[in-house]
């Protein structure tokens, strides 16, 4: 199963991978004709109702598959307002190779014939709203005729993420989906095909350009793209500095970072962005839990929980209580992973350790966490939470899913790195879900880091790296 989003991403992973979409296209229109082949008899009259988008498209493509039928292929539409490039050259060569093909300007003037076979193409995966003219009228001809109706992608008038359709959307008897079966097509009284179109598997497996894409909402009000809350400083400064910078250069509208009185000059010092609350303390202790858990809960904060903090024990003490009493979102981060496996939290966790933290949690304890995948995905299972663990190759499991990021460079070694990979985990908690941010956020850092030397690289550099890092056609 795979939602429009996450079809998207994974699509622009795959051109990105070297595997465009014309290609998919191709696969996606060959796909269809073999749909058509196994409910038309050899002699069987086929009409093609394309729509000016990529579902069109597919269908441009299927008409050079059906040349052995009493084939047409209707376009509903002006070719000139075909709204992708793919698409326009896909109908083009139909026009050049002289396929019996027709514009229909006017829906009035629409007639299907009299087909044995319908195949709508009028609509995918990018429609808005309900049926306009003239799909709308060309849905209505489809559902009276006595044609077999077989529907690309999705019934044009669906909804591929929610399976809703308007009175007017088509009723079709099959459908040719492709790569994976959509949630929306769950509840259709229709025969669902699946139709491998050569996506790689690295598409999905690895992180890519795509899932940069996801939207954040273009009307949002201050405080949408959040507030991310550092705990953190104590027997350290610059930790807790580096994850709340890092916050704010991956899009969070505010950060916020609560350290002992001892440290505040320090950290309040490193940037004027940052806002430092300090609290009346040497070091983190359970005393201090109420009013920080009260503050983040108050302002809906995404929580980074760890840098600099320490291990003294009244500071563990202290992360234990916070966990078990915030029930918001947080990344766990150093000193404050150990804690995770001993307790239960209504929390929402994304936890980030290196590969020492990762064995001294009880995960595997191995080298390269890439060739170990199973077992942290069960590990992640088994306790509950999203881990992104850290290594060349990172690892990104809610215990059921995993990625791989790989982008980074070896100067990523130095001090640093894993306290702004928390800032920007928490920043993009703010706006997508914990699995997803979690899989970005690597994939954002090692991007950022790839645009300076790899020696002597500077976490504190990484910062300005982030903003162009988080571009997806960079
Ligand atoms: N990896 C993939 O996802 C692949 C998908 N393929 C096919 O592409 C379509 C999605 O194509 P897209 O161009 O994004 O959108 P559509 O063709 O569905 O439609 C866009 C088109 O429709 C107009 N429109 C939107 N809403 C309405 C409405 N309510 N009434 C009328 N017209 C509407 C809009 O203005 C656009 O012009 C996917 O479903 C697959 O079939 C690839 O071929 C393979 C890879
Ligand atoms: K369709």
């Amino acid at each position: 199963m795979i939602d429009t989003d996450r079809m998207a991403a994974v699509d622009e992973n795959a051109a990105a991978l070297g595997v465009p979409r014309k290609q998919l296209m191709e696969s996606s229109g060959n796909a269809v004709a073999s749909a058509v082949q196994d409910v038309a008899e050899p002699d069987a009259r086929v009409t093609i109702v394309a729509g000016r988008g990529n579902n069109g498209g597919d269908a441009f493509v299927a008409t050079r598959f059906l040349d052995t039928y009493d084939t047409r292929t209707l376009l509903l539409g002006r070719a000139e307002t075909v709204t992708t490039g793919i698409a326009r050259e896909n109908w083009a060569a139909l026009e050049q190779a002289g396929y019996e093909i027709d514009e229909v300007r006017d829906s009035r003037n629409l007639d299907l014939g009299n087909p044995d076979v319908v195949v709508d193409a009028m609509l995918g995966t990018g429609i808005t709203g309900e049926l306009r003219e003239p799909e709308a009228t060309a849905a209505r001809a489809m559902n009276d005729s006595d044609a077999t109706v077989l529907s690309v992608d999705v019934p044009s008038g669906v909804d591929a993420d929610t399976g809703k359709g308007g009175a007017g959307a088509v009723d079709a008897d099959h459908v040719v989906t492709f790569h994976d079966t959509k949630p929306g097509l769950d509840a259709l009284d229709a025969d669902v095909r699946v139709a491998d179109i050569g996506i790689p598997r690295a598409a999905e497996r690895f992180v890519g350009p795509g899932d940069l894409t996801v939207e954040r909402d273009p009307h949002g009000e201050k405080g949408d793209a959040g507030r991310v809350f550092v705990v953190g400083g104590g027997p350290y400064t610059g930790a807790p500095a580096l994850a709340g910078q890092a916050a704010l250069r991956a899009g969070a509208d505010l950060a916020f970072v609560a350290a002992p009185e001892r440290v505040f000059e320090p950290i309040a010092s490193y940037a004027e962005d940052l806002i430092v609350q300090p609290y009346d303390a040497d070091r983190l202790g359970p005393d201090h839990v109420d009013g920080l858990v009260e503050t983040a809960t108050d302002h809906d904060d995404v929580v980074v929980l760890g840098p600099g903090l320490g291990s003294a024990d009244e500071t563990h003490t202290a992360v234990e209580e916070f966990l078990r009493q915030f029930d918001g979102r947080v990344v766990v981060d150093a000193d404050a992973l150990a804690v995770v496996p001993e307790i239960e939290t209504d929390a929402t966790l994304v936890c980030t350790p290196n590969r020492k933290e990762l064995a001294a949690m009880g995960g595997p304890d191995v080298d390269d966490l890439s060739e170990h995948v199973d077992e942290i995905e069960a590990f992640a299972a088994d306790l509950g939470h999203v881990v992104l663990a850290k290594a060349k190759d990172d690892v990104i499991t809610d215990g059921e899913r995993t990625r791989i990021s790989r982008t980074g460079t070896p100067g990523m070694t130095v001090g640093g790195t894993g306290d702004v990979l928390a800032g920007i985990t928490a920043a993009l908690l703010a706006t997508r879900n914990p699995f997803e941010a979690a899989s970005v956020a690597p994939y954002v850092n090692g991007r950022a880091a790839e645009q300076f030397s790899e020696s002597g690289l500077l976490a504190s550099e990484l910062l300005d790296g982030i903003p162009h890092a988080m571009e997806a056609d960079r």
